[in-house]
């Protein structure tokens, strides 16, 4: 019998042993396996502090550095204007969380990888931009990913507002958008909302559309911002996301909205080696200076980058054929990188200017004008058939001119034009929008207004 029993009680021994041995391996390898999540959490959690802790540290750095530059500077800057619209006004920072209460959103504007925009407006009808955190961009869902904190990963996110708000304290110019105020809502941890002047996202293929007149607007006060950044209140500032999406339209004129991805300083460096800046088609150095820095690089890199993504598309095409050596030389001119951010300012200046007061006209002949019949006092109405792209308007031909002689020069070029007129609208340049037609439309009385009939055209002209 305990023959018998002997080896059952050794295969139970054998199993018991086995089952606890087993159930202690599963308790061990899980312990390791949550001790590892734990070890990982707790890993991400101080690296999600770390970058917290510098972040602030890097708020605190650049408010401690805006403010010193601003008391440095401010007699200089209280002076009121200086070159190209750098003008330092009151600070227009005034709508703040009590009155966000009372906003109206009324549409969706764009978003990014870190921000949303919404267009709102204010208790008075005004509209604004507000900005946000988007809780769906990138920069949001990364930060989800890597330590699944949603509150601090919202402090994290909003760092990047809080720097655009500094800036756009510091930085007053006629092409970087206007703040109007901001909320840091303490309710909700660094949740921070930025007012803004409402501006239209820059659409490139609908300015390719524009008159010349238009895209030199924008490229111009590109030249403008790109001076004032190379010798801010801050210092030379590089903008290192540099693209079309970072700008808005407001009343045509260009303006920076996107401010996070802007740097202050310019690269530190042991040699020459350590100046390059490489672009997908060229690329550029300057030498390392003395103190270790390389002096004018992010003046070269902003500069570069307005030729790539604005001149390039923008400025020749269309361009007045008398103005065109000059166009060229700033193509080549920036294309290369062979003059600073000054000179450059200095040819779009000697641009405008030519251009707003006619004198790239001056080979029209006056006696061009003789080949009309002024009919003073009478405007003409209804519809005609020309078109002429691009027109100011969407139906017709309207497009701008100096003066009457220049109407007349660009009413000859097309063989269908039969008469024009000059209205009261005017450009930004001050040129008047003149309306060219081919058949002759209904003639009325207008004590205000002058119709020029192309001679050899009359015999069709309807009695007054
Ligand atoms: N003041 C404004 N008026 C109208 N639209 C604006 C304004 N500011 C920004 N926008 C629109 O919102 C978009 C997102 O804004 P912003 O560029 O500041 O966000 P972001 O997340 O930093 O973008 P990105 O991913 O390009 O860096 C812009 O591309 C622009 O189209």
């Amino acid at each position: 019998m305990s023959s018998i029993k002997s080896p059952f009680c050794v295969v139970l021994f054998l199993a018991l042993l086995i089952t606890s041995l087993m159930v202690f391996l599963k308790i061990w390898y899980c312990g390791l396996q949550e001790c590892a999540h734990a070890t990982e959490l707790l890993s991400g959690h101080r690296s999600l502090l770390h970058e917290l802790r510098e972040r602030r540290q890097e708020i605190s750095n650049l408010r401690k550095a805006a403010d010193h530059q601003y008391f440095v500077r401010k007699p200089d800057l209280e002076k009121g204007t200086k070159r190209n619209g750098d003008i330092r006004s009151s600070s227009m920072d005034e709508v703040g969380c009590e009155e966000l209460k009372n906003v109206q959103v009324v549409d969706f504007l764009g978003s990014g990888y870190t921000k949303t925009v919404l267009k709102a407006l204010l208790p008075q009808g005004v509209p604004v931009a507000l900005k946000s955190v988007n809780s769906q961009g990138t920069d949001m869902r990364k930060c989800l990913e890597d330590y699944k904190d949603p509150f601090s990963c919202q402090e994290l996110v909003s760092f990047k507002l809080r720097k655009e708000v500094i800036l756009l304290q510091r930085f007053q110019h006629t092409n970087i958008v206007k703040l109007r105020g901001h909320c840091q809502d303490n309710a909700l941890v660094g949740g921070v909302t930025v007012v803004l002047e409402q501006g239209i996202p820059l659409q490139m293929i609908q300015l390719l559309q524009s008159p010349w007149e238009e895209r030199f607007r924008v490229c111009y006060g590109l030249v403008r911002l790109l001076q004032y950044l190379s010798s801010s209140p801050l210092g030379s500032v590089a903008l290192l996301d540099f693209q079309p999406r970072q700008f808005v339209l407001v009343s045509g004129e260009l303006k920076l909205t996107d401010l996070d991805d802007a740097s202050m300083e310019e690269p530190a460096c042991r040699s020459d080696a350590d100046c390059a800046v490489r672009f997908p088609l060229r690329n550029f150095s300057v030498p390392c200076s003395s103190r270790g820095v390389c002096e004018g690089l992010n003046e070269k890199r902003n500069l570069y980058n307005a030729y790539r993504y604005f001149f390039t598309y923008l400025l020749p095409h269309q361009a007045p054929p008398t103005l065109m050596p000059l166009v060229n030389q700033i193509m080549n001119s920036t294309g290369e990188l062979r003059h600073g951010v000054n000179e450059i300012l200095d040819s779009f200046e000697k641009i405008f200017h030519l251009y707003k007061s006619g004198r790239h006209l001056e080979n029209l002949p006056p006696s061009i004008i003789r080949g009309y019949a002024v009919l003073k006092g009478v405007g003409s109405e209804g519809n005609t058939d020309l078109r002429c792209w691009p027109s100011y308007d969407q139906q017709g031909c309207a497009l701008s001119v100096h003066d009457a002689a220049e109407a007349a020069h660009i009413c000859n070029s097309h063989p269908q034009c039969t008469s024009f007129s000059l209205s009261d609208r005017k450009t930004w340049t001050g040129r008047v929008i003149a309306s060219f037609r081919s058949g002759f439309a209904r003639l009325r009385p207008d004590v205000n207004s002058v119709v020029y009939v192309r001679k050899a055209r009359m015999s069709g002209a309807p009695p007054l």
